[in-house]
């Protein structure tokens, strides 16, 4: 057996050396007993415990595991899976074709790496899969006395954080990337040692490893906060919008990715809100209103790019169509939505935590991954995560017939045609998984199925509680499924009896995908196993990305002929055509994430300073060792600088950070002579700390004071300046077009804002200490009041 597209033959020899030894020790574990099973997990431990070395312990662990699975689950891992868990093992991604069991294969390398003791997690990409794989290996992990965690969103219910710790304190623990990071950004929020529940992060397998390195990549996390001031300009401008047409009143570019007024729209504007000039500075934040209303109803489509449930506009996941949980747009975005869409505005809120994907996993100590399709872009994996594709064949040869695409001019011949093939293999009782790029689209499909008399069911964003029904079903004789690309990754159809002699399921993809991965997943719903299956996909030239990323030769040869189109597939020219736009459109969402990830550059060092010494002040034990006196002499000093210093202004800045009640005359305060005004400023703020230092009777309750302050000026801000460096990369993209470098110009001002926070946060902390009041509750403890 061989595994191609090793970068050395080192990896290999050993992968195999590996894979030898654990086959060679099957029959000792098949001889075991349930019980002598069962207690290799303890010796397992023990073992870990004096050498602190996995690598020798795999052979044994795996082949463990492997004969527990076959007495618990009924299933053998095959040697390809335990060559893709040794892959995982090492640190790399294991590229496994569709359907080949990667959620049986996770469990050597996770089994292996939790015996450390250390936290060990699978991340996948939606709840559906978390839920599901967790649900289906806990018994494999009880069995050898591992406990196992899923953590999902708290939906509805809020989950305290010593529930989250309980999960995460597992030895296994399930969950999902979006789940992850921002349970990772809460628990940087906490304000002492009972709120943290993270664990320190040691080892991750990632599941569908680059949906989630590579296409999540592109839009970072945001957890918001604190509402700004309200605007409520939002309905009165979406009035307005609606009044404008196409190419009058406002214009789009070629890609339909930016709008702006014309002439005549600015004109119209000027008279509509009684404005002289429209682009005067008084009126920015009606020009920022009318542009994020034009931005809502031209670039956004319901069903495409959201969906409004239950009163609320919920963003979708381009790749997978899922609800984007906790996710809103940001700068007032998501509000001129739901004006457009007339449901209730929700606060426009600050950002307080930001972290992208790849500075997430980068925090841990290792990281694997597994996917049927990473080999195409491991050079951004390599670059990124410094982890390897290593190809792994498959245990039978797949069967499953890829048609080539048919390509059609005009959507309405798209749809005929797939129709047609739809009721032919429908006709045989084959059963059908038809998949659409969007919500809007396969609520078409529906109608047209409907008009046809064919039973079927619908998986969209509007239906995902009956998922695992859906699916269910999916596989059975007659079957049909509609369904977005929620079913294109990880989905697991079981085919039905006398499926297998039909053809197997029949995948019929109705749009030309984004990537080329986003569609082999799709077409990997069917084939699985070494099962039969079919997949072909359906184009038209009026295919959003056709048309986004194809030139200018394509648009007129569909605007010549799109009023009176063949009603014929059209030549293998335009397969090419077709092709060439999906490559465009990969590397356009390739320079994308670079463009994320150089912008988060600036964040990262920030925050992980910040995240740093909030941790140090959270678990510092015993007596608080920071240099109070320090700080406050450092802002005095910094004070002292200011140029044309008056006895006024010292006053002020006695009166606003160091005590309100000092008594001091203007006359002491001689500007003249900076190093007495400096012991007289110290002498101040000492006396103020010995105030405190009454109530404060404990080391403890000192130090937990001392903490409180600190953490408190820490978290304003940071929070500020999260929000800050946000809106400096929303305006630094909005500027993209000139010529200035926009990445090199927002990492100066990152820079500068930073040092801005610091005094800031230096100020702050001083007047937390200084000017708070303390007062002893009936039980002894202490309530201290923040200016
Ligand atoms: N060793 C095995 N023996 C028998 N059945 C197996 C074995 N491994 C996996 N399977 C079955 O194969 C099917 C596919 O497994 P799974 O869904 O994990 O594949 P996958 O590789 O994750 O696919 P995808 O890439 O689509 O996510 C499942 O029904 C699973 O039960």
């Amino acid at each position: 057996m061989k595994i191609s597209n090793l970068v050395d033959q080192k990896d290999y020899r050993q992968i195999h050396r590996q894979l030898n030894k654990i086959n060679h020790l099957a029959p000792t574990m098949a001889e075991l007993s349930d019980a002598q099973l069962q207690a290799k997990t303890a010796e397992f431990k023990e073992r870990y415990h004096q050498t602190h070395d996995l690598d020798s312990l795999l052979p044994e662990a795996f082949a463990t595991i492997r004969e527990a699975a076959k007495r618990v689950l009924k299933m053998y891992p095959y040697d390809v899976q335990v060559i893709g868990g040794i892959i995982m093992h090492m640190g790399n991604i294991a590229e496994m074709k569709t359907g080949e069991g990667k959620t049986l294969t996770a469990v050597m390398p996770l089994y292996l790496n939790a015996l450390s003791g250390e936290s060990t997690i699978l991340v996948t990409p939606n709840e559906y899969l978390a839920s599901r794989d967790a649900e289906e290996m806990k018994p494999l992990y009880e069995f050898l006395g591992l406990s196992l965690g899923c953590r999902v969103s708290d939906g509805e219910r809020r989950i305290e954080p010593e529930e989250k710790r309980a999960i995460y304190q597992k030895d296994i623990v399930y969950t999902t990337n979006a789940v992850l990071g921002f349970d990772y950004l809460i628990d940087n929020l906490a304000e002492n040692a009972t709120k943290k529940f993270m664990p320190d992060f040691n080892y991750v397998i990632i599941d569908e490893a680059d949906a989630i390195l590579l296409d999540s990549a592109q839009t970072p996390l945001i957890i918001s906060g604190a509402p700004r001031v309200q605007s409520n300009l939002y309905e009165l401008v979406d009035n307005f919008v609606v009044t404008l047409k196409e190419d009058e009143g406002y214009s789009l570019d070629e890609k339909r990715e930016g709008v702006w007024l014309t002439s005549a729209g600015i004109d119209e504007a000027e008279r509509y809100f009684s404005v002289e000039d429209l682009y005067d500075s008084k009126h920015t934040e009606l020009v920022k209103h009318i542009e994020l209303a034009l931005k809502a109803h031209t670039l956004f489509e319901n069903e495409k790019e959201y969906v409004v449930r239950a009163g609320k506009v919920c963003l979708l996941d381009r790749q997978d169509g899922r609800i984007l949980e906790m996710t809103k747009l940001q700068g007032g975005q998501h509000q001129a939505l739901e004006a457009k869409e007339h449901v209730e505005i929700t606060p426009n809120m600050r950002a307080m935590a930001s972290i992208t994907y790849q500075n997430l996993f980068k925090l841990f100590k290792k990281t694997a991954g597994m996917s049927g399709t990473a080999k195409t872009q491991e050079d951004e994996l390599i670059d990124v995560y410094q982890m390897k594709v290593l190809q792994v064949p498959t245990n039978n040869p797949v069967q499953r017939v890829d048609e080539p695409d048919e390509v059609y001019l005009t959507l309405p011949e798209k749809l005929r045609a797939s129709m047609e093939l739809v009721k032919k293999l429908h006709a045989t009782g084959q059963p059908i998984l038809l998949a659409t790029g969007s919500v809007e689209l396969s609520e078409i499909y529906s109608q047209l199925l409907l008009a046809e008399k064919i039973p079927h069911n619908v998986l969209n964003a509007y239906n995902d509680a009956k998922e695992a029904q859906i699916i269910k079903e999916a596989g059975q004789y007659g079957s049909v499924t509609v369904a977005t690309s929620m079913a294109g990754r990880g989905t697991d159809i079981k085919l039905g009896e006398g499926v297998a002699k039909l053809g197997g399921l029949a995948v019929i993809g109705t749009e030309k995908m984004l990537n080329k991965r986003m569609e082999l997943q799709l077409r990997g719903r069917a084939g699985r196993q070494g099962d039969p299956g079919f997949s072909k996909f359906f184009v038209s030239l009026e295919d959003e990305i056709v048309q986004k990323y194809s030139g200018k030769k394509i648009e007129k040869y569909w605007r010549k002929h799109k009023d009176d189109p063949p009603n014929r597939p059209l030549g293998a020219r335009y397969r090419r055509i077709v092709q060439n736009a999906q490559v465009v459109s990969e590397m356009s969402g390739e320079s994308q994430r670079r463009l994320v990830l150089s912008f988060d550059e600036s964040v990262k060092t920030q925050r992980e300073m910040i995240y740093q010494q909030r941790n140090d002040f959270i678990f510092q034990k015993g007596e608080f060792s920071y240099d109070i006196m320090g700080l406050i002499e450092k802002d005095i000093v910094a004070f002292l600088k200011t140029p044309d210093l008056d006895a006024q202004a010292v006053k002020r800045y006695i009166f606003d950070n160091l005590s309100y009640t000092a008594k001091i005359s203007s006359k002491k305060l001689d500007v003249t002579q900076p190093d007495k005004l400096k012991e007289i400023l110290l002498g101040i703020a000492q006396n103020e700390l010995r105030k405190k230092d009454k109530f404060l009777k404990t080391a403890a309750q000192k130090a937990d004071f001392y903490r409180l302050c600190l953490l408190k000026a820490i978290d304003t801000s940071w929070i500020e300046e999260v929000d800050t460096l946000e809106q400096l990369k929303n305006l630094t993209l909005a500027r993209t077009s000139s010529q200035r470098n926009p990445v090199f110009e927002y990492h100066f001002e990152a820079q500068k804002a930073y040092q801005v926070m610091r005094q800031n946060m230096r100020r702050l902390a001083l007047q937390n200490l200084l000017l708070s009041t303390i007062t002893v509750k009936k039980d002894g403890s202490l309530d201290i009041y923040f200016a």
